[in-house]
């Protein structure tokens, strides 16, 4: 069958273009992207090689899916005018003052990234976060002590504490529950609103592979983006409107939170809100999915439980909480967490930059307006990158130089370049107290009903954020 569709792939396409499979009339290959399109690519680089082209809709996407291939693709990235690919869901005239889904690196792009670095990255400024992390997730551990025996769901317990942390150091609030129970508290409208962006993210868009109906919104999905985003500003509207009347923090030296370094800048509501929703879009599900995910594995494999269990005993001790200044002498949970992001990268795909010239990439002709994709996903489990890849071996990170800070082509779990993720560092903080605390604090084990911990579910569902498909759920027990 390959070497059937090889031949008629000859047959069909231009001479140069990076090879690719053959595609249908008007739909391209669409219909094969139903199970992620992570897994389709990673199917399509086994049949095709490291740089394939597949036809989606009436867009051509190229696919890199090696350190090399990746490398000459940033290298034409950083010498030709490229575009950041936007969902048309997204695009209500927002992106002009966007991060996240500015289609090019403009001035304001560059404001508000330098701003992010600065106020709410840099180490300067995670030092000083440092007391509201831990507040938060002692708060964590409180309400999970409460839970012992119990059943818990540790997504909802997770994200809802990665949401009040982002919340504190931006609005210094609180926006949700951890119980769950915030729909009754009448709070529910930040995490509805971010559940639904995710949502709004995962669901295939027409007009995305067929531009022409862009204007007539087929599904209804911008009309829907734009309702999650209003829903979001409904949580902090009333603080930036206090805020904007007190004057509070408008001079520098009072700042207490990011509200005031936004206000500071005089940025207007449509402005902030949309820096927030995007902040806390891109920085809750990503920590939460990973810190799931590490649970799970370790959950799974006993032996590097036991592992990190006894790290956390020799360099910690009898201390009851578990603080930021301690997570340097943790080596083993680094790995693990590094683990984690190889196996289950939150963003398995980096998102598509259109190069607006054509290029040469490893000897075949990419026309231009092709959709350039670097998928992490399959240079994780790669099985000429990484010995025994599919098997989750935090050791493989013991004494190796491999980093995620994007120098490590082999290993992006936060992205490369120019758009590389810029919370990254605040990311990894997060993780690593989060982990590190639900693992000093208790023993997990799996309800009765689901039988043997090495038949736990590990299937994932691919979205904007990739998370498991079914939420871990869990029994916190008392580590006496
Ligand atoms: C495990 C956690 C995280 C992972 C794996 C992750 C991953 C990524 C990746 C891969 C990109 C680049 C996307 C691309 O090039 O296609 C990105 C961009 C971004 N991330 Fe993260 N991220 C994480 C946490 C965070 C956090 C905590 C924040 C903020 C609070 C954040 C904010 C952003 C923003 C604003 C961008 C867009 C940057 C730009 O386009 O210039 N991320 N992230």
């Amino acid at each position: 069958l390959i070497t059937f569709i090889r031949t008629r792939t000859k047959l069909t396409s231009p001479s140069h273009l990076p090879p690719g499979p053959y595609s249908l009339p008007l739909i391209g290959n669409l219909p094969y992207m139903l199970k992620g399109p992570h897994i389709y690519f990673t199917h399509l680089s086994h049949s095709y090689g490291p740089l394939c082209s597949v036809k989606l809709g009436t867009h051509l996407f190229v696919i890199a899916s090696s350190p090399v291939a990746a490398t000459e693709v940033m290298r034409a990235h950083d010498r030709l005018p490229t575009y950041r690919w936007v969902p048309k869901a997204g695009q209500d005239g927002l992106q002009q003052h966007s991060l996240i889904w500015a289609t090019e690196c403009t001035q304001h792009w560059k404001l508000l990234r330098s701003l992010c670095r600065t106020e709410l990255f840099s180490g300067k400024a995670l030092d000083s976060q440092s007391v509201l992390r831990e507040r938060n997730v002692e708060k964590m551990v409180g309400f999970l002590k409460t839970k012992l025996g119990k059943v818990v769901d540790v997504r909802e317990v997770v994200f809802a504490t990665t949401v009040n942390i982002l919340g504190n150091i931006c609005f210094s609030e609180d926006f949700v529950g951890l119980e769950g129970d915030d729909e009754e508290e009448g709070r529910g409208g930040l995490k509805r609103g971010l559940y639904r962006l995710m949502k709004l993210g995962t669901t295939p868009n027409v007009a995305d592979f067929y531009p022409r109906f862009e204007r007539w919104d087929p599904q209804g999905l911008k009309k829907k983006t734009s309702e999650a985003m209003n829903e979001a500003f409904g949580v902090w509207e009333d603080i930036i409107k206090e805020r904007r009347v007190s004057q509070k923090g408008i001079d520098s030296d009072d700042e207490q939170d990011f509200l005031d370094t936004m206000l500071r800048c005089g940025f207007s509501d449509l402005q902030i809100n949309q820096l927030a929703v995007e902040l806390f879009s891109g920085g809750t599900h990503s920590t939460a999915s990973t810190i799931e995910w590490a649970l799970a594995e370790l959950i799974k494999n006993k032996e590097a439980m036991s592992a990190i269990q006894k790290e956390l005993d020799n360099e910690i001790g009898s201390t009851t909480a578990i603080k930021e200044s301690h997570l340097s002498q943790l080596p083993y949970l680094h790995a693990c967490v590094k683990e984690t992001l190889r196996l289950h990268p939150p963003a398995p795909l980096l998102h598509p930059q259109a190069i607006l010239e054509e290029c040469e990439i490893m000897n075949y002709t990419v026309p231009k307006n092709s959709q350039m994709i670097i998928n992490v996903w399959a240079m994780g489990r790669d099985p000429s990158l990484w010995e025994d890849p599919l098997s989750f071996r935090p050791e493989r990170f013991c004494n190796s130089n491999v980093d995620f800070k994007g120098q490590d082509f082999k290993f992006l779990p936060f992205g490369v370049g120019r758009r590389m993720c810029p919370g990254y560092p605040y990311a990894i903080k997060q993780i690593h107290l989060m982990l590190a605390s639900l693992i000093r604090n208790f023993d997990w084990c799996l309800p009765d009903n689901m039988g043997d911990l090495s038949k736990l579910d590990m299937a994932e569902n691919f979205g904007i954020i990739s998370q498991r498909k079914k939420p871990l759920v869990v029994i916190p027990k008392c580590k006496c």
